[in-house]
């Protein structure tokens, strides 16, 4: 749609200036269409197998089904017995409405402010180059660190992890990485602050069925499946509502400390004139880790029950992982992530991540891991159109990595490791 302004506008950014050789790799990555539904993972792990070349890098590749390859990265420590640091990404993102963008959202078009224009700007081809340019910073100053660092770089992330990271975590290949800490993505911050997440809510998706007595749509007909389904969608809503208070009125709550409850389908009927046997209805709920969800179960249970007989409910989603990252000053690994923050006087807010990310299935097999990506002073575009990233701000993350890897990688033996 814009491949002609954008492509020359492009040409004479390349021509009048000398950009700074990352941004120019950040870029590079960007225009590859990584996007569903038919992302080219090819062309990412090409991109990859070079960089891994360029930094000296091994690289190892794990197809864990059809077509979705896993790609590791490994800078290995002086000490390979301890354990590793592991910097996770996805490869894939969310599809775009090209028509709604101000510039082709995969040409990385950076305007006179240097904002970067792409799908992937923010979710998450930055943090991958990121990552990328501060190993090859640390490795050209000579540094080595006790601990091995992968990279992992992980597909289809963005429709669930299920034939992505679900899989790569019971392979052996896994194991072998000897994971001690995991860092994987957050979000952006509209603030001076970095947003740094320590555990996620977690999904349950959930379709109701209602069974009521079919009829002719001119009669008063008993016990039908709409009012069953009316029923239903009130209690659901009502829950709705009341988080929906209690994060409005709650001061310090933040979106991943309330469960939302969210109507996303309605399926039923047949004609105009006959009333159904039948309708559905599907709800995406976001639990908070605060709730006790063998008791959310039961409550889920009495409305469907309370809204009468034949109504039922099946899960499309089940998380019933908790698990919870410390950020207490006394763990050596946030210890040793928050440090740098403290020397540089960059300020870290911990929260719940509101939605679901691959770092899930890190922290469900037992491994401290949190989210972060170094985008302060920048509005949150994930999904979005028209999605962006400030050149200064990715250029200012490489360098936040940078210290923050070598902590990572400079932690000392732990009881555990002995
Ligand atoms: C539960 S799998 C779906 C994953 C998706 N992740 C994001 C970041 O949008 C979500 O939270 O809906
Ligand atoms: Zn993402
Ligand atoms: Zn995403």
């Amino acid at each position: 749609m814009f491949p002609e302004k954008d492509s020359q506008k492009l040409e004479k950014q390349n021509l009048n200036c000398q950009e700074n050789p990352s941004t120019t790799c950040f870029r590079e990555y960007l225009r590859i269409r990584t996007v569903h539904p038919q992302p080219d993972y090819d062309g990412a792990i090409h991109f990859l197998e070079r960089i891994a070349e360029e930094l000296g890098l091994a690289c190892q590749k794990v197809e864990v089904h059809p077509g979705r390859v896993i790609t590791i990265l490994t800078w290995e420590g002086t000490n390979p017995r301890l354990r590793s640091i592991v910097l996770s990404s996805h490869t894939d993102v969310v599809p775009v409405f090209e028509e709604c963008w101000s510039h082709n959202p995969f040409a990385a078009y950076k305007d006179a402010d240097g904002n970067i224009y792409a799908r992937g700007a923010q979710d998450m081809k930055c943090v991958t180059i990121q990552y990328i340019e501060a190993i090859r910073r640390l490795k050209a100053s000579g540094k080595r660190f006790p601990r091995t660092v992968h990279l992992t770089l992980v597909p289809d992330e963005e429709i669930g992890g299920h034939n992505g990271m679900a899989l790569f975590i019971e392979r052996p290949e896994f194991q072998n990485l000897n994971v001690g800490f995991a860092l994987d993505e957050g979000l952006a911050s509209p603030t001076d602050n970095f947003t740094v997440f320590y555990g996620e809510r977690c999904p349950w998706w959930i379709t109701v069925t209602c069974e009521g007595n079919p009829g002719h749509g001119s009669r008063f007909i008993e016990n039908t499946a709409a009012e069953k389904l009316n029923k239903v969608i009130t209690s659901f809503l009502d829950f709705r509502k009341k988080e929906k208070e209690r994060l409005n009125l709650e001061p310090g709550l933040t979106l991943g400390d309330v469960t939302t409850v969210n109507l996303t389908k309605v399926n039923g009927g047949v004609s105009y004139n006959v009333i159904p046997s039948e309708l559905t209805v599907t709800f995406d709920l976001r639990i908070s880790p605060a709730v006790d969800l063998e008791k959310f179960e039961e409550q889920v249970k009495s409305w469907c029950q309370a809204a009468g007989e034949g109504v039922t409910y099946k899960f499309h989603q089940k998380c019933m992982d908790k698990n919870l990252t410390s950020t207490d000053e006394s763990d050596p690994w946030w210890k040793a992530f928050s440090g740098p923050f403290r020397e540089m006087n960059l300020t870290l807010q911990p929260e719940i991540f509101p939605a679901a990310t691959d770092i899930r299935y890190f922290r469900a097999a037992g491994f401290p891991a949190i989210g972060f990506s170094p985008m302060n002073r920048t509005p949150i575009l994930l999904h979005d159109h028209d999605e962006f990233l400030n050149e200064g701000v990715f250029l200012r993350g490489i360098d936040i990595y940078c210290r923050v890897i070598a902590s990572l990688a400079s932690v000392s033996t732990l009881p555990t490791e002995n």
